[in-house]
């Protein structure tokens, strides 16, 4: 019997990435309608807590009686002296490749792999995928933006008086986004740390290889980049990789009907309809003390109902939150002043059912893109407080380029601090009935919610997308896909 085509999906261990990966990975599964299984080649988790993280999103879904199988890869030493997470993912990578070779060879004689699926940082296993002669394709679970972006890096450094931008005059030319201030580059970028900028490179330089670029995203919501892309004005002179944009790919919780509803959601349904704004920071995202001061007395302030996920600082040796402990971290007198129309969460929240609640008005977030889709996809507004990776430029694009967002200054020489007034009036504004900005982003975050409901539809530009890339993995002949 000739062997089944199969393609393999090669997800990292974060919390975003990894299930972002497998829920457009079981999208893929269902165009294809039995054309093809998955096969998901899973890395062992560098923490412990990551690693139960992936087991329990493992053993969920390989129990859903999909046609997926799951393949435990063996454990590889840790790469030492890594600047930063993305090196450490990349050279983490780079040791996989014999393992990552022998796992798809194993697929014989019942499978064959039709495509290799990886994410951002795992480009070094493009080597595997070129030896094995199997097409090679990126899952990019951040915006077409930041990878227009980092496709431009090679070009870029040209520019750069520095190892960073944070040198740069002037402004970074990113295809088909405003001129961006070089404050707005990923963090890593922006400061000196030579190696951050040449694993980044690496990656953008690798993406060129690639048969196609998956991106979470729409057409409608960053038009403008992905025909940046398309037309080769990040690379010019070089033929473009097909861009499948398939988003919002956003993996919703299975629905356990033994369990109580969440604490948050019960205090959600007593408040009035858009009146409660919603601030959480996303899996890596705390405050240090003197923040929380000011976050306590803008929210005071403003006089507006909150939902606060306030997370403790990170685990010793890791960039993981703990549970907080509100007692030390809150000004004395802030809960009982705040009672009845602010709820301050401790621990990890269930964003996406938040999110859902007719009571959320507004979102403060930390621009993680799974976050800034999620909200949209509810048509909730934003209030960009961005932290780590790209998120700054993903704030800057909300704000500069999609307008669903208000928003807030932050003084990026003191720690991109924000005080007390400036998150009072971007959380008024946002929320305020009378303000004019506030108005447009609600208008244009309701817009957005529509037009990702029809994207992700039969007909709809995400959906076609996908059958496109069905078609180009299958190898259909171009009138077929
Ligand atoms: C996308 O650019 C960067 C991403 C990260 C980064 O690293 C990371 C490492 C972990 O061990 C666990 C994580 O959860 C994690 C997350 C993360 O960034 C977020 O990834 C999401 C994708 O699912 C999404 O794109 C969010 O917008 C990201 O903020 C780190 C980094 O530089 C250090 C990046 O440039
Ligand atoms: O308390 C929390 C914090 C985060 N999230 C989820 O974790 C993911 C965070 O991904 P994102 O890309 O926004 O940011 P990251 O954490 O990767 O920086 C999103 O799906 C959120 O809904 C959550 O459910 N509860």
């Amino acid at each position: 019997m000739a062997p089944r085509p199969t393609v393999v999906l090669i997800p990292s261990w974060g919390s975003g990435h990894f299930m972002s990966a497998l829920e457009a990975g079981k999208r893929l599964l269902a165009t294809s309608g039995g054309a093809f299984s998955l096969t998901v080649l899973v890395m062992h988790a560098p923490t412990q807590a990551k690693a139960s993280e992936v087991e329990g999103h493992v053993s969920r879904e390989a129990a859903s009686g999909l046609d997926i199988r799951f393949l435990q890869l063996p454990a590889v030493e840790h790469p030492i002296d890594c600047v930063d997470p993305v090196e450490f993912a990349s050279r983490y990578t780079q040791l996989h490749g014999p393992h990552v070779k022998a796992a798809i060879a194993s697929l014989a004689p019942s499978f064959r792999a039709a495509a290799v699926v990886v994410d951002l940082f795992l480009t070094a296993l493009f080597d595997v995928a070129h030896e094995l002669a199997v097409p090679a394709y990126v899952y990019f679970a951040s915006p077409a933006a930041f990878l227009a972006l980092m496709l431009r890096l090679p070009a870029l450094r040209e520019d750069l008086t520095g190892p960073g931008f944070e040198e740069m005059e002037g402004t970074v030319d990113v295809p088909g986004l405003p001129p961006v201030p070089p404050s707005y580059m990923p963090d890593c970028l922006v400061r000196r740390k030579i190696q951050s900028y040449d694993w980044f490179e690496y990656h953008g330089r690798r993406f060129m290889e690639a048969r196609g670029l998956i991106v979470n995203t729409t057409i409608e919501l960053e038009a403008s980049v992905l025909a940046a892309i398309a037309d080769g004005r990040c690379v010019p002179g070089c033929p473009v990789p097909a861009l499948h944009a398939i988003g919002p790919v956003i993996w919703f919780d299975p629905k356990d009907d033994d369990q109580r509803r969440h604490e948050c959601m019960r205090w959600l349904d007593d408040q009035p309809p858009a009146s409660v704004v919603f601030l959480c920071f996303g899996s890596m995202g705390s405050l240090d003390a003197a923040q929380v001061r000011e976050v306590a007395a803008g929210l005071e302030r403003s006089g507006h109902r909150f939902l606060w996920v306030l997370r403790g600082p990170p685990v010793a040796g890791t960039r993981f939150p703990t549970d907080a402990n509100l007692d030390e971290l809150l000004p004395e007198g802030f809960l009982d002043a705040t009672a009845g129309r602010g709820l301050v969460w401790p621990a990890w929240a269930p964003q996406r059912e938040i999110l859902s609640h007719a009571a959320v008005g507004g979102f403060v977030t930390h621009c993680g893109w799974n976050s800034v889709l999620e909200s949209l996809w509810f048509g909730v507004p934003l209030v960009p407080w961005p932290l780590y990776g790209e998120q700054h430029l993903n704030a800057f694009e909300l704000v500069a380029g999609v307008g669903v967002a208000v928003a807030l200054e932050m003084d990026r020489k003191k720690g991109f601090f924000v005080e007390a007034a400036e998150l009072e009036r971007a959380v008024r504004s946002l929320m305020d009935g009378g303000s004019e900005e506030g108005r447009k982003a609600r208008t244009k975050a309701s817009e957005t919610s529509a037009e990702f409901r029809r994207a992700v539809g039969e007909g709809g530009s995400s959906c076609a997308a996908l059958q496109r890339l069905v078609g180009e993995i299958l190898d259909l002949p171009v009138g077929r896909r």
